[in-house]
């Protein structure tokens, strides 16, 4: 069994994998720290996410342990990771580890998660149910800033906005592999949807799709 959660930046399918692979005993893959740990791999030696080569070259030596520590949830790797998520390079050099959580999750678990961009359309196009959440922009500004501001005083959400539109802009519009919702995903508008709402309503949707599979 997998779940695919796939959507713009701070759309709420994080929290939402997180809770459905707690509730169903899955394994959880958050694809997007493999982007951001590749960006903060370049941007620690100085480098320039947009430099093909050097993004290449850290996606492929790409490990977990190189970025213990590291915090890859602020804004400025949000963006680098985006860019380094448009080289063909990169995606080629995580899409194999994406596939065989995929196939055969970890710790034995009978089934995983995996949220991020493209998991419904290219990571895992077979994925047993596939949601495209969304959420308009400054609802999702907001939440993004009420993530981040208690480590940065002074932030600005308008600032926070920005930043998710040309981020998701970047995305959407990438030749390869880009956002966007698989035909046979369930579009999950969480705008005006409590955590609690919208996990309620992804899980009439799993346990819907459950019920018909046996
Ligand atoms: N339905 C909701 N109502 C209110 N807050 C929410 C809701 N869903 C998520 N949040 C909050 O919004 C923020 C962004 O959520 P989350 O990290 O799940 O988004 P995401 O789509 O995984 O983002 P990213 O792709 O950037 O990792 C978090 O602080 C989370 O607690
Ligand atoms: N499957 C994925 C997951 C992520 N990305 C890129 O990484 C960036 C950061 O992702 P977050 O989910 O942690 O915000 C994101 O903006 C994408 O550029 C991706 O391409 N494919």
């Amino acid at each position: 069994m997998v779940i695919a959660l796939d959507g713009p930046a701070a759309s709420g399918k994080g929290t939402l994998a997180r809770l459905i692979s707690d509730h169903y005993s899955f394994a959880y893959l958050d694809t997007g720290t493999l982007y951001r740990g590749v960006a903060w791999l370049v941007l620690k030696e100085g480098g320039d996410p947009a430099d093909p080569a050097l993004a290449a070259a850290a996606a492929q030596g790409y490990a977990i342990e190189k970025i213990a520590g590291a915090d890859i949830r602020t804004k400025e790797v949000g963006a680098a990771a985006s860019v380094v998520a448009a080289n063909t390079a990169v995606r080629a050099a995580l899409l194999d580890f994406q596939r065989r959580f995929s196939e055969k999750p970890p710790k034995g678990a009978k089934g995983a998660v995996l949220d991020g961009r493209d998991i419904g359309t290219v990571v895992c196009p077979d994925a047993t149910v596939k949601f495209f959440v969304t959420a308009s922009p400054e609802v999702r500004a907001h939440r993004r800033w009420l993530e981040l501001v208690p480590a940065r005083p002074g932030l600005e959400e308008a600032e926070i906005y920005q930043d998710l539109l040309e981020r998701d802009a970047r995305d959407a519009a990438r030749d390869d592999a880009p956002m966007a919702a698989a035909d046979d995903a369930e579009l999950l508008d969480t705008t005006h949807l409590s955590i609690d709402a919208a996990f309620a309503a992804a899980r009439r949707v799993i346990d819907g799709v459950f019920r018909r599979c046996g």
